[in-house]
C-alpha cells in the first residue's frame, strides 16, 4: 500500500510562531551583517581597543551604566596607548598637546550629539541649551548676550547670594550637629550636607530663591535624586544618543515617557520663578538691591529680543541649576577627604594658613578676595579639581573636514565625521604633565619644590595650566567656573577656619561614582568648634 503524504499549504505550516521564528532570526542575521560590515569598512579598524567596542555603542552603554568609566578608560589607556577605540566611531585620545586644536574658538571641531539628552522637552518640543546646542553659530549667537554676567567681576558681584546661604549652612551644622567648643560632634555625613549647600546656593545665586534643603536637611521635593536619576539617565544616552528619541524627545513622549525622568521638577520650578519674578510676586525673597541671575538673563532677553526668547531664557537658567551644583559639591568633598586622609597632612597644613590669615576676623563667610590670595588653599582647589575631575566622560568632538593626523610615532590619520573624545579625568591623570604621581593628591605639585628652580617650576606651571582640562576648553569651555571657584575659596576656607574635622573611619574608603559628574558618598566626619 503507497503511503499518503500530507499536502504542504501555507497555512499548516507559518502559522504565527514560524513567521515570528522568521522575523527575529531574520532581524539578528542582518544585525549581524551590519555589525560586521561596520566594524570591517571603518577607518578606525586599525585602531587599538576592546573588540566589541569597535562593533557597537552598546559596548561603551554598558561600562557607562556601571558609573566607572573613567576608570576603564584610564586602564584601557595603560593597555593600549594614548589612541583606544571606544565605540565604531569614537577614540578616546589623551594627547594633551591635541587640545589647543580640537578645543579652539573657533569652533571648527562640532560637538556631537551626545549631549542632547541634556535637553528638556517643553510644550514637546526639544529645547536646547547653552550646553547641548550642537551648531556652533546658534551656541556663539546665545553665548554672546550673557558671556559678561560669568566674568570674574560680575561672579565677585554676587558674593553677598553665597554668604546668604554660607551662613544658612553655618547655623544648621552648629543647630544640629555642634556641642561645646573643643568637643568633638558624633559622626556627620559632610558629603550631604555639602550638596544641600550647593544646591541652595545656585539657587540663591540664579533666582535670590531659598530652595531649602538646608533648612529641611533633606531632599524634601524628590529635586535632588530626580537630578541624580536624570544624570543616570544622560550618561545611558551619552553613548547612544538615539536611545533619548526613542525614550524621551518623541511626539509620543507627551503622553507616555517610558525614559527615566528628565530635568523635570527643576525645569517646573524654573519656569515658576520666571513667572513670579516678571509679575512682581517674587518680591519677600528678592530684592532689585541685590540682583541675581534671573534678573540678568531678563536684561539680556530685553536687550536682545531677536536672540534671547523664552526657550533661550529658560535654557540659562536650567544651565545654572543642572551644571552648577553636583560638579562644584564634588570637589568640596574632594578637598576635605583627601585633605583629611594620610594622617590630616593637608588638612593640618591648610589650617595653619587659614587661621593665620583669617582668625582675627573671627567667625563667618570669609571674604572671597582675600581668600584667593593664600597660596596653600590655591593649590588645594587646583590639585581637587585636577585629582577628582568633576566632569568625567569623554567631551566628544567630530574631526572636521580634511581630517586630523594624530601627534606621535605612527602619525595615524583620522578621517573627516570620526569622533575624538577628551575625557577631563583622563587628561587631567596625564603623567608627562602632571609628574609620575598623578595618582596622587598632593597639592604641592602646584608649588614650586625643594630643590626647582623658579624658572623649571614655572616652566613645569604654564604646561600644567595649559594642559588642565577641568573646564574643557576654546568656545564651549565652562562658563560657570568663576562661580566654582568662588564657592569653593570662600567655603573651603570658612569651614577650614571655624572647626577643625577628622574622618569617622580613616581606613575606610570612600564611593565614587561617575554619572557624567563625579558624585561621591561616604564622607562622614566628625567635626569641631575651634572659636
Ligand atoms: C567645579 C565646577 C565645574 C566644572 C569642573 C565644570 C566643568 C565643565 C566642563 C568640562 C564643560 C565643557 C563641556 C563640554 O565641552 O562639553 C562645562 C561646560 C559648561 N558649564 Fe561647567 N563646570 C563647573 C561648574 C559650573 C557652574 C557653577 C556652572 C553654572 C552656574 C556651569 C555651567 C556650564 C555651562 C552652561 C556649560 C556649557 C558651556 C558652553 O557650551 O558654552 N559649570 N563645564
Amino acid at each position: 500500500m503507497s503511503k499518503m503524504t500530507t499536502p504542504i499549504t501555507p497555512n499548516s505550516k507559518w502559522d504565527l510562531s514560524s513567521w515570528t521564528i522568521f522575523y527575529f532570526s531574520t532581524t539578528f542575521i542582518l544585525l549581524i551583517v551590519y555589525y560586521l560590515l561596520t566594524y570591517f569598512t571603518s577607518p578606525l579598524r586599525r585602531y587599538p581597543g576592546p573588540l566589541l567596542a569597535g562593533f557597537t555603542n552598546l559596548w561603551r552603554v554598558y561600562y557607562i551604566r556601571q558609573k566607572k568609566f573613567h576608570l576603564v578608560t584610564e586602564e584601557l589607556h595603560k593597555k593600549y596607548g594614548p589612541v583606544v577605540r571606544i565605540g565604531p566611531n569614537v577614540l578616546d585620545v589623551d594627547y594633551p598637546e591635541l587640545m589647543k586644536v580640537v578645543f579652539g574658538v573657533k569652533g571648527e571641531w562640532k560637538k556631537t550629539g551626545s549631549v542632547l539628552a541634556s535637553s528638556t522637552l517643553v510644550g514637546g518640543k526639544i529645547a536646547l541649551n547653552l550646553f547641548s546646542q550642537t551648531d556652533p553659530e546658534i551656541h556663539a549667537k546665545w553665548k554672546r548676550p550673557v558671556a559678561k554676567y560669568y566674568s570674574a567681576n560680575a561672579v565677585a558681584s554676587l558674593e553677598g547670594h553665597v554668604d546668604r546661604t554660607l551662613n544658612g549652612f553655618l547655623e544648621e551644622i552648629e543647630k544640629r550637629f555642634l556641642k561645646e567648643k573643643g568637643e568633638w560632634s558624633e559622626g556627620v555625613d559632610l558629603g550631604k550636607w555639602l550638596g544641600f549647600y550647593t544646591w541652595d546656593s545656585i539657587g540663591a545665586l540664579t533666582f535670590s530663591e531659598n530652595l531649602g534643603y538646608l533648612s529641611t536637611g533633606r531632599d524634601f521635593d524628590g529635586t535632588l535624586l530626580t537630578a541624580q536619576k536624570s544624570m543616570d539617565y544622560f550618561c545611558t544616552c551619552y553613548g547612544l544618543p538615539i536611545l533619548d528619541r526613542l525614550l524621551d524627545k518623541n511626539p509620543f513622549a507627551v503622553f507616555r515617557k517610558f525614559g527615566p525622568p528628565g530635568f523635570g521638577p527643576i525645569a517646573m520650578r524654573t519656569i515658576k520663578r520666571i513667572m513670579a519674578r516678571v509679575e512682581g510676586k517674587d518680591k519677600d525673597f528678592h530684592s532689585a538691591d541685590q540682583p541675581d541671575y534671573l534678573d540678568k538673563f531678563l536684561e539680556a532677553k530685553k536687550l536682545n529680543p531677536e536672540v534671547v526668547d523664552d526657550n533661550v531664557l529658560f535654557g540659562y537658567l536650567m544651565n545654572n541649576m543642572v551644571a552648577g551644583s553636583d560638579t562644584t559639591a564634588n570637589v568640596l568633598r574632594a578637598t576635605i577627604y583627601h585633605g583629611l586622609k594620610d594622617g590630616k597632612r593637608v588638612w593640618n597644613k591648610l589650617s595653619e594658613e587659614v587661621l593665620h590669615k583669617f582668625r582675627a576676623a573671627g567667625n563667618g563667610p570669609v571674604d572671597y578676595k582675600a581668600a584667593r590670595g593664600l597660596e596653600y588653599l590655591h593649590a588645594v582647589i587646583k590639585e581637587a579639581l585636577r585629582a577628582s575631575s568633576p566632569v568625567a566622560l569623554g567631551l566628544e568632538r567630530y574631526v572636521p573636514k580634511g581630517g586630523v593626523t594624530l601627534p606621535g610615532e605612527h602619525g595615524w590619520f583620522v578621517p573627516e565625521g570620526a569622533i575624538l573624545a577628551f575625557n577631563p579625568w583622563v587628561m587631567n591623570h596625564n603623567k608627562m604633565v602632571f609628574g609620575e604621581d598623578a595618582d596622587k593628591f598632593r597639592p604641592e605639585r602646584w608649588l614650586k619644590g625643594d630643590g626647582e628652580t623658579q624658572k623649571q617650576y614655572e616652566r613645569r606651571l604654564v604646561m600644567m595650566n595649559n594642559y588642565d582640562f577641568t573646564f574643557g576648553g576654546g568656545s564651549r569651555s565652562c562658563i560657570g567656573k568663576h562661580i566654582a571657584f568662588m564657592q569653593l575659596y570662600k567655603v573651603l576656607a570658612t569651614l577650614v577656619l571655624m572647626y577643625d574635622l577628622e574622618l569617622l573611619d580613616p581606613e575606610r574608603e570612600w564611593q565614587v561614582y561617575n554619572r557624567l559628574f563625579i558624585t561621591q558618598e561616604g564622607l562622614e566626619v566628625r567635626m569641631k568648634r575651634r572659636m
